[in-house]
């Protein structure tokens, strides 16, 4: 088994592992990156990085990476029988939206990517479904092509053994989860987040603190995604995409509801959610607050749905969480080209999204989103202690780590 493998190494080897990812976390991670996304490294491309989420505050949505990412270094290493030790270089979920692709090239093919010895990329989506275009290619030899279905991933070498590219992306958004591996240590992506998570104000590492869990925005240009003519903000187009737009109002009596402040500003102050002329009564710290409660609402619909219907039946009055908008409600108004968003991000998944939630489930998010916050903010504090003094980020099971620390 070792000898074939280091053969298979020996010839520029690449495999093609079905089912690697579970459907469960495709969604997880899904949600996190229409949550938390910002502007990619090229053209057409969104990405979330761990690196941004330990900068915006959203350390613990590490967690839910750590279990595959330690699976896909175990994997890499032996299937290429590796006999040094290897690193995570870098791990992103990457979305390419319509009118993305990338050439023929290797992923080792620039002096500052020299490091990369092996590529993992996981497709948490599927071709055909959720976008058109976007096939993988390799140049020579085979497979000769991938279609991208979820949870399936392909591992190659980075070098010119793997020269590989992407068709155009033609409809929707195509969704990866992708690692660079290397041998050199000095390019390991842990050190780095470590040195992030370590520095964080120790209010953020405070389990106590109720806010502990709530996300900071990136600067603003993070957020907008542009062509040549125009662009829009990635936030803006989220929500709206799910049926919703931010609003201000004066009923959260504070600087939110001056328009004195410019409309990009807005969206890293306080504001609400507003569906058509109903207005959701709660108010959330700032747009990517508002986010990542509604993408987790759109996550777990079905799930809130029938805790919604059980709540019913056992008659617990449903929470009535929707006003009509009044005239002091000002919704957020940036410069969007509508278009460019709808053909960038836009796909007929929202369409039956919209149907499918009903609003008052949104109160019953907001409190599930809680919940699942806290837990994955504790079991990051359980595990930091660990990281630390091995230098290294690792999925143990946290409540066997909190019975061992007493
Ligand atoms: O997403 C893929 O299928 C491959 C992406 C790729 O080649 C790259 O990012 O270098
Ligand atoms: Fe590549």
């Amino acid at each position: 088994m070792a000898a074939a493998a280091a053969a298979d190494a020996e010839r520029g080897g690449r495999h093609i592992l079905r089912g690697f990812v579970s459907r469960d976390l495709c969604k997880e991670l899904e949600f996190i990156h229409r949550s938390c996304g910002a502007v990619g490294y090229r053209p057409g491309v969104l990405s979330t990085t761990l690196l941004h989420l330990a900068a915006t505050d959203c350390a613990h949505l590490l967690l839910p990476f750590l279990p595959v990412r330690d699976r896909l270094r175990d994997t890499v290493e032996s299937l290429f029988a590796c006999d040094f030790a290897l690193f995570v270089e870098f791990t992103a979920l990457i979305s390419w939206c319509k009118g993305a692709s990338i050439g023929w090239h290797s992923d080792d093919n620039k002096p500052y990517l020299k490091q990369r010895d092996f590529a993992a990329v996981c497709y948490l989506n599927n071709h055909g479904k959720d976008f058109k275009g976007g096939i993988f290619h390799f140049q020579d030899g085979e497979p000769s092509a991938v279609v991208p279905f979820a949870g399936d991933v392909v591992i190659y070498t980075a070098d010119r053994r793997n020269v590989h590219c992407v068709d155009e992306v033609i409809e929707g958004e195509r969704l990866t989860l992708t690692l660079w591996f290397t041998r050199d240590s000095a390019h390991d992506e842990d050190a780095k987040l470590l040195s992030l998570l370590s520095h964080q104000p120790s209010s953020n590492n405070n389990f106590n603190n109720p806010n502990c869990f709530l996300p900071s925005p990136a600067s603003n240009n993070m957020y907008w995604f542009s062509n040549e003519k125009s662009g829009f903000d990635i936030r803006c187009a989220r929500v709206q995409f799910l049926g919703y737009s931010f609003l201000t109002t004066s009923d959260l009596k504070d600087s939110s509801s001056d328009q004195s402040i410019e409309p990009f500003e807005q969206l890293n102050n306080p504001l609400t959610l507003a569906r058509g002329d109903e207005v959701f009564d709660m108010k959330f710290i700032n747009s990517l607050h508002a986010l990542q409660v509604l993408q987790f609402y759109y996550w777990k619909a079905s799930e809130l749905a029938a805790a919604r219907s059980e709540a019913i039946e056992n008659s617990e009055s449903p929470q009535l969480s929707f006003r009509f908008r009044t005239s002091t409600d000002m919704e957020i108004c940036l410069p969007c080209d509508r278009e460019l968003a709808e053909n960038t991000l836009g796909c007929s998944c929202y369409e039956e999204a919209k149907v499918f939630t009903d609003s008052n489930d949104l109160s019953l998010a907001v409190v599930a989103w809680e919940n699942y916050s806290c837990k994955l903010r504790r079991d990051l504090l359980s595990l930091m202690p660990h990281w630390l003094p091995n230098q290294s980020i690792f999925f143990a099971d946290p409540s066997e780590l909190r019975m061992y620390n007493g």
